[in-house]
């Protein structure tokens, strides 16, 4: 059997996918999950798993944005390979017909939100908060996962592939997040530390010359710095409890098919290297890049003006090793998918001087990265 064949059959049985540019991770086969009511508790409770695992094995999953909330993890033995994610899969079915594609809020809605949480930054309860919407596609069949996993790889190649079975003991049907996301929250090596939070955007244009005046506006936006700072400052100050040398360079800009975004590439030496990949996320999950500054405020801002279940969209997503290392990335650009349903999420964040409408179009560009994959072939 090819590589491709085994990785399809693998996604098929419930396999958990992360495809970088550089390596891949498979984690298949019967595996437990990790138990715990909230997501932080599996956090804890892998991490003391893998002190006494077999040494292939890996904690492999996503939990959720709110850590109060359990996500899912699982113990099993992973294969890695280098380079992304051998395509194409074979047994692609072709294209699913989408009946019905409803955004949850309407745009209006969502920019009323927006209009919400700018009324709550003036009034001086935070200072960012990041707010997101959906689009919800209703098949006329189920989506295939290898399927949307392959055009997700082959369209984003410089991104995160992801593809993690979602645990719901309530709920028979199989559930997943899907996506590919730029967003690295942490990659832990021995002693070093590698993060690049992203937060600024602006849709790409399809016009060369157009495009370039978008980057050339963004990497000069007053509003698109301070909403990046935001999410530095609290990255910086989350890790030092953990790390002695921390680097914050100029931010930088990185393109995703559909967007521009602002990004930092922070590297980090950690003090003492008992601290694991998984306490690293603990400490900082969720940035401000998904949730908000101050956190606590912006997280009570976004519970009140949102009104969506964000599940594990705007988690952590990732994995880890018996020696502590892993790659965790931000559950953004992503989806979920159950059975005929497909719910796409994106967000914004909003600062002092957010446009409503123009946060409506960031937004619906972001959900290009899972609407192209799931819907032109
Ligand atoms: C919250 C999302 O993106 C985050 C990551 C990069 C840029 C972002 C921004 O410019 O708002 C967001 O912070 C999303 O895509 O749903």
């Amino acid at each position: 059997m090819s590589e491709p064949e085994a990785v399809a059959l693998a996604v098929q049985a419930g396999a958990t996918v992360f495809s970088g540019e550089k390596s891949t991770l498979v984690q298949t086969g019967p595996r437990p999950p990790v138990p715990g009511g909230s997501g932080l508790e599996q956090l804890r409770r892998a991490a003391a798993a893998l002190e006494r695992a077999d040494p292939d094995v890996v904690v492999a999953g996503a939990v959720p944005f709110d850590l109060t909330r359990p996500g899912s993890l699982r113990l099993g033995p992973a294969r890695t390979a280098p380079g992304p994610l051998p395509l194409p899969l074979p047994g692609a079915r072709g294209q699913v017909t989408v009946a019905r594609s409803r955004p949850v809020p309407p745009p209006s809605g969502y920019a009323d939100a927006v209009r919400a949480g700018l009324a709550q930054i003036r009034a001086g309860r935070v200072d960012k908060v990041v707010l997101a919407r959906t689009l919800q596609l209703e098949a006329l069949d189920d989506w295939s996962i290898p399927d949307l996993l392959s055009e997700l790889v082959s369209r984003n190649p410089s991104a995160t592939a992801l593809a993690v079975p979602l645990d719901d003991p309530a709920d028979r049907q199989a559930r997943w997040l899907v996506g590919a996301t730029p967003e690295l929250l942490l990659r832990r090596r021995g002693p070093s530390v590698l993060l690049r939070p992203m937060a600024g955007s602006i849709p790409r244009s399809p016009e060369p010359d157009e495009d370039i005046r978008r980057s050339d506006a963004l990497l000069t936006s007053d509003k698109d710095r301070r909403e990046h700072r935001f999410v530095v400052d609290a990255v910086v100050e989350a890790l030092s409890p953990f790390c002695r040398t921390i680097t914050a360079p100029e931010p930088e800009l990185v393109a995703t098919p559909a967007v521009w975004h602002l990004a930092t590439r922070i590297t980090a030496l950690l003090n003492d290297t008992a601290t694991t990949s998984v306490d690293l996320v603990a400490a900082l999950h969720p940035t401000p890049a998904v949730g908000g500054s101050p956190r606590k405020a912006a997280l009570e801002v976004i519970g009140e003006v949102e009104g969506l279940d964000r599940g594990c969209y705007a988690g952590a997503v990732g994995w880890q090793d018996v020696h502590g290392d892993g790659e965790w990335v931000v559950a953004v650009r992503c989806a979920e998918v159950k059975g005929r349903t497909l719910r796409i999420f994106a967000g914004a964040g909003i600062v002092e001087g957010s446009d409503p409408d123009a946060e409506v179009v960031e937004t619906a560009a972001k959900m290009r990265t899972v609407l192209d994959a799931a819907t032109s072939r």
